[in-house]
């Protein structure tokens, strides 16, 4: 018979919402204050587009990008502290930032062999942690991981995430950003296959108001709680 603390089961935190919300943010801090590993979705989708806007394929055309997406091969490192991303190696966390691939990427994202293709590989990301993960995206709590032990959906009103993201590109135009961001979720939101939308049993947190620091405190609140079986 062996003694000592019985070992916590990992938890599998999903969190979704739109554009600017705070995943990322939250995501990253909850998993590194809590000893979890950290998968950013978005990142992936974005390494998928980087590789084919690289390779010239026709973004116009679904049935062109269907045809290549099984082919780069595409790895996240989940450190919470040091997240990385490569495609065939090559470390792509910068390029995969340009304005570039953030317009195209919801085109990319729309299509279904792309879609089964990340699912699969954030699937095996999720089952393979030692304490849990926290996985952010926009379709983690309906489609991915449809059985987490927490969702969240974190929504935030178009002004308060035009400023976020405007005081991070440095002197880009408010309503511009704004603009783009309505854009990008109305296309994530209307496309056919998985698209952006709070499970049922998610917990829905509006950050408009709040700091990043109080959300974080939230969402560690509500880890902690669903691990002490509240
Ligand atoms: N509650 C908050 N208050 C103020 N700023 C915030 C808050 N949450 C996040 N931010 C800031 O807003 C910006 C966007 O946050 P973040 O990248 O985490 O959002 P996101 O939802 O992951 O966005 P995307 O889906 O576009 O990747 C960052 O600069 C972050 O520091
Ligand atoms: N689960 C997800 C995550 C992301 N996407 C697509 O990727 C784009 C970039 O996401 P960021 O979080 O890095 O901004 C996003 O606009 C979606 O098109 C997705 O489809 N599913």
């Amino acid at each position: 018979m062996e003694y000592g603390a019985p070992t916590a089961k990992p938890v599998i935190v999903a969190i979704d919402g739109p554009s600017g919300t705070g995943k990322s943010s939250t995501s990253k801090a909850v998993a590194a204050q809590l000893g979890l590993s950290y998968l950013d979705t978005g990142a992936q989708y974005r390494a998928i587009t980087w590789w084919m806007v690289t390779n010239g394929i026709d973004l116009e055309d679904p049935t062109a990008i269907a045809a290549v997406a099984g082919k780069p091969e595409i790895i996240s490192g989940t450190d919470p502290a040091a997240p990385t991303i490569t495609v065939d190696g090559v470390d792509v966390a910068g390029p995969i930032r340009t304005q570039e691939v953030t317009s195209k990427v919801s085109a990319v994202s729309a299509v279904p062999e792309v879609r089964t293709r990340i699912t699969e590989l954030q699937r095996s990301l999720a089952v393979g942690t030692e304490n849990g993960i926290v996985v952010e995206g926009r379709d983690i709590g309906t489609t991915v991981l449809p059985d987490a032990d927490l969702k969240i959906f974190l929504t935030a009103s178009p002004e308060a995430r035009a400023a976020r993201r405007s005081g991070e590109l440095k002197g880009a135009d408010v309503n511009a950003t704004r603009e783009a961001l309505i854009k990008r979720d109305a296309a994530d939101s209307s496309r056919k296959t998985s698209p952006l939308a709070k499970a049922g049993d998610a917990v829905e947190v509006d950050t408009t108001e709040l700091t990043l620091a109080q959300v974080i405190e939230c969402v560690v609140t509500l880890v902690e709680e669903k691990r002490a079986g509240k």
